[in-house]
């Protein structure tokens, strides 16, 4: 294949990007906006959508380029499509980047908290992705240079304690981009999921206050890097033509784990370390379960130490912090 690395030529093309009111999604915003594109960004709190788009103006390539925001909560299928009706043109670049994570012990998150892991991870992505993909089929075009982008995680490919509100509903976004990419086929759009490792922004700052120390020791791998380098990484890999997109060492090699019918990153460094990860991610699972069961035990620990002594001494039951017999 020719290797053409402006495959992603966004000069006077419509880029409309959820979730881009800060983070990752405003990085994104404001990259568009200096390539030449006309840029809608949404999110629900107007006045931090006001505050971006005065930053993104900041990157301006020419007059003619438009940058305007549309506040709404897009985890409601209505307002998605009021969305996409008040754009006014079909987008060419539908940047799904909407989403957030509260990293707690499944047995500790509120179900207000698990209903809010699907609908700000998923259905914001499952209800834009739908309404944009009705308005871009009425306007199709010759050829591949429209997009249907989704946010998913390096969580996805390898799920673990602590992300039982976000990575399963990380990882349906995946399975949404396969079926996707085969039913964009007619409408010559081509269908990107992201897998970013972690990087630095408001959602980070937030979810690194309930993340169980032990999710932090088992991420450690995916070490933080700013939105705006991520947005970097993001649209160079978008430039190459790739559709499966990882930001960081670890994403790409944990890519293997889960390759599926997907688009390939690099086919046989893919293939090479699907079989080695096949063999060996046995003996890192029992290494991880061993970190596990120690930070379970010192939390019994912790928590039998911190019972105050009148109600140790009058204390005749038994169980652990965890309601399990000790
Ligand atoms: N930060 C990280 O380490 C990683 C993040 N990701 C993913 O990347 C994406 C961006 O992450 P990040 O920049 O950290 O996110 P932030 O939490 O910093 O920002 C999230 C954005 O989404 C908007 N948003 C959230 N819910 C809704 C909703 N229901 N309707 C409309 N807008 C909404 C927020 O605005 P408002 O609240 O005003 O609506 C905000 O603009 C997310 O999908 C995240 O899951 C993936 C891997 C790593
Ligand atoms: C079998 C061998 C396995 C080895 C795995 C070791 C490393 C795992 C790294 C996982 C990193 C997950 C980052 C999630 C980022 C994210 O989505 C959150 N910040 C939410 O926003």
């Amino acid at each position: 294949m020719f290797w053409n690395s402006n495959q992603f030529n966004i000069d006077g093309k419509l880029v409309l990007i959820t979730g881009a009111s800060q983070g990752l999604g405003l990085a994104l915003a404001k990259a568009a906006f200096s390539r030449g594109a006309d840029v809608i960004i949404i999110a629900r709190r107007e006045a931090i959508l006001q505050a971006a788009v005065a930053d993104i103006e900041k990157f301006r390539l020419s007059t003619t380029q438009t940058v305007s925001y549309i506040a709404a909560d897009i985890s409601i299928a209505s307002e998605a499509e009021r969305v996409i009706a008040e754009t006014g043109r079909a987008p060419d670049v539908l940047m799904c980047c909407a989403g957030s994570s509260i990293p707690k012990l499944f047995i500790e998150l509120t179900t207000d908290e698990l209903t809010s892991g699907v609908a700000s991870n998923y259905f914001t992505a499952l209800y834009m992705a739908h309404a944009g993909l009705k308005a871009m089929a009425k306007s199709p075009v010759p050829s591949y240079s429209r997009h249907i982008i989704l946010f998913s995680s390096v969580a996805h490919f390898y799920s673990f304690i602590g992300y039982s509100q976000y990575a399963p509903v990380k990882s349906a976004l995946r399975s949404l981009g396969d079926c996707l990419r085969h039913e964009c086929i007619p409408y010559n759009i081509k269908v990107d999921v992201i897998f970013a490792g972690n990087f630095f922004s408001e959602g980070y700052t937030i979810e690194n206050l309930t993340k169980p120390e032990i999710t932090k020791k088992i991420e450690g791998p995916s070490e933080p890097i700013t939105a705006d380098e991520c947005a970097k990484k993001i649209i160079r890999q978008l430039d190459n033509g790739y559709q499966m997109i990882t930001t960081d060492f670890i994403g790409l090699v944990l890519s293997s784990m889960m390759l599926s019918g997907s688009p390939r990153i690099n086919y046989l460094a893919q293939t090479s370390l699907a079989i080695f990860l096949a063999i060996f991610a046995p003996v890192w699972e029992w290494l991880v379960i061993k970190d596990i069961r120690k930070f379970y035990e010192d939390r019994s620990m912790a928590a039998s130490e911190a019972v105050p002594l009148s109600a140790k001494d009058g204390n005749d039951d038994d169980t652990n912090y965890h309601g399990e017999e000790s």
